[in-house]
């Protein structure tokens, strides 16, 4: 108590490139641990392939070339490319429509001879090319005449004839999509690492993989909001006292994780008020189905910042005090990483944008390390880009400002020339990304990292919120 009313920390002030260091060590010692033994193979319907949070433990190869067969890229005529240098004209004897073979069944190419086909269905045996019905002409045909009224397109079931008009020679390949031109058999599509989005989920599909899809074990993360003033979202204006704050870090810490973990893996913790925090932390560190604890608020230097010495009781402090803004008492500790049961557990200040950058910068790397993502994927991506206005940094500490990417980037040899707007407020994130830039709430779209002493500076991407 007397170094808190002393204001004395007995917290040496890390930097973020020491910060980062720590929590990697940690982060990457459990994902060791983690993504060596627990391969899970799930099928389609499992939460974390659904909630595109599932990352990938293996290699996934093609089992088959992309496409599988030679397939036409347009409406039109399956020929032989030779035949053509002769004669424009051919008969058509068969149809062929992509997913069906109408008639007949299996034909292969005579010479002189061709097959309508639609795109993407497969360019019988003996055709290396295809005509465009544009550039085609049907000139006769054993029944009625139905040309004009379908346009090129038959609808028959005897032999016709058709004449290419309006090109001048068709090359071996023209208009076809070679089998395996996209993929060949066995090439690696998806990476183990890779984080199983709606990209990746549709590669799995082309390839009809819906069963046995290798996925890494994803941490359980606890969300635990601090301090006496704090009341639920949900309570009504007119039951709070007027100095009650209403808790809006943990919503957005549960909204932001469940781009990296599916809702089962995500614990709601609560609010603990001042003398309930020691219990809950007690607890939740207990718990051996929480990997990941996440508290917000009680990590400053007040009386009833509490969280600090608890942590050291229940773990290992790595840091205790970021030079950094927003975020100077941001606090990791973790469980000695040789334990049975490692957990890491993020202090953030309870200030709502120090409780987001801080989230952005650490917490999620972290999350994304254990879930076995490499090191190059885990870190926002970062752009040395221009300022498209003043900005004000502070003076003593290397400062984050939430920020809009104001145009698309235009990559320029190394620097890239995308203005920038950035804000140092300090409401909740939401509100923070409006103040000052006149613009909408969801608009913060990066970072922009001002270091001391310098006037280089990069923001980092970052989206605050879903639609950011
Ligand atoms: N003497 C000092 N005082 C403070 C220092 C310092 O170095 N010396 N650091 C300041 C900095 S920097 C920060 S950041 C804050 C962080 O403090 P805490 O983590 O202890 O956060 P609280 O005191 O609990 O809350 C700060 C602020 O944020 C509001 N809050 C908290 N939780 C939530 C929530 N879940 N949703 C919405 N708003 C929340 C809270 O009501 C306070 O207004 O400390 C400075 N002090
Ligand atoms: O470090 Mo605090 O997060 O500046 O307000």
């Amino acid at each position: 108590m007397q170094d808190r009313l002393q204001g004395r920390s007995p917290y040496p002030m890390v930097d973020m490139n020491t910060a980062w260091t720590l929590v990697e060590e940690v982060a990457r010692t459990i994902a060791a641990r983690w993504q060596c033994s627990e391969t899970h193979y799930v099928d389609w319907d499992h939460e974390a392939v659904q909630s595109g949070t599932a990352v990938l433990a293996e290699d996934v190869a093609a089992p088959w070339p992309m496409p599988r067969f030679d397939a036409a890229l347009k409406d039109g005529y399956a020929v032989r490319s030779a035949d053509l240098a002769s004669d424009t004209t051919l008969c058509c004897t068969a149809l062929q429509v992509a997913g069906q073979e109408t008639w007949p069944l299996s034909v292969v190419m005579e010479p002189g001879t061709c097959v309508y086909v639609t795109t993407g269905a497969p360019l019988p045996p003996g055709a290396d090319a295809v005509v465009p019905v544009e550039y085609v002409q049907i000139i006769s045909s054993a029944s009625s005449s139905k040309q004009g009224a379908l346009g090129p397109v038959p609808n028959r079931t005897e032999p016709f004839y058709i004449r290419l008009e309006g090109l001048t020679s068709i090359p071996a390949g023209y208009e076809v999509r070679r089998r395996g031109l996209d993929v060949p058999a066995g090439q690696v599509v998806l990476r183990r690492g890779q984080r199983l989005g709606p990209v990746e989920r549709s590669v799995l599909c082309s390839f009809g993989i819906q069963e046995r899809i290798p996925i890494g074990r994803l941490p359980r993360v606890a969300v635990l909001s601090t301090g006496s003033e704090l009341v639920e979202a949900c309570t009504p204006s007119s039951s709070v006292s007027s100095s009650a704050v209403y808790d809006s870090n943990r919503p957005l810490l549960r909204a932001l994780l469940q781009r990296y973990v599916p809702a089962s893996h995500i614990l709601d913790a609560g609010i603990a008020a001042d003398h309930q925090v020691s219990g809950k932390l007690k607890a939740l560190l207990g718990d051996p189905l929480i990997d990941v604890l996440i508290i917000s608020g009680g990590v400053s230097m007040g009386l009833s910042d509490v969280v600090k010495p608890l942590l050291a009781d229940l773990g290992q402090i790595r840091f205790g005090r970021l030079l950094m803004k927003p975020g100077k008492p941001m606090t990791f500790a973790s469980q000695a990483v040789d334990d049975d049961r490692p957990w890491m557990a993020f202090a953030l200040p309870g200030n709502p944008v120090s409780s987001s950058v801080c989230f952005a910068l650490l917490v999620a790397p972290a999350i994304q390390l254990v879930s076995g993502v490499p090191r190059e994927r885990a870190y926002p991506r970062r752009l040395v880009v221009r300022l498209a206005e003043d900005a004000y940094p502070d003076a003593e500490r290397p400062e984050f400002q939430r920020a809009r990417l104001i145009e698309p980037l235009t990559m320029t040899e190394s620097n890239t020339t995308a203005p920038v707007q950035a804000t140092a407020g300090k409401r909740t994130a939401a509100a923070a990304a409006v103040a000052g830039l006149d613009t909408w709430p969801d608009a913060v779209n990066a970072l922009a990292y001002f270091p001391l002493a310098s006037t280089d500076w990069w923001p980092v991407e970052y989206t605050p919120t879903e639609h950011g």
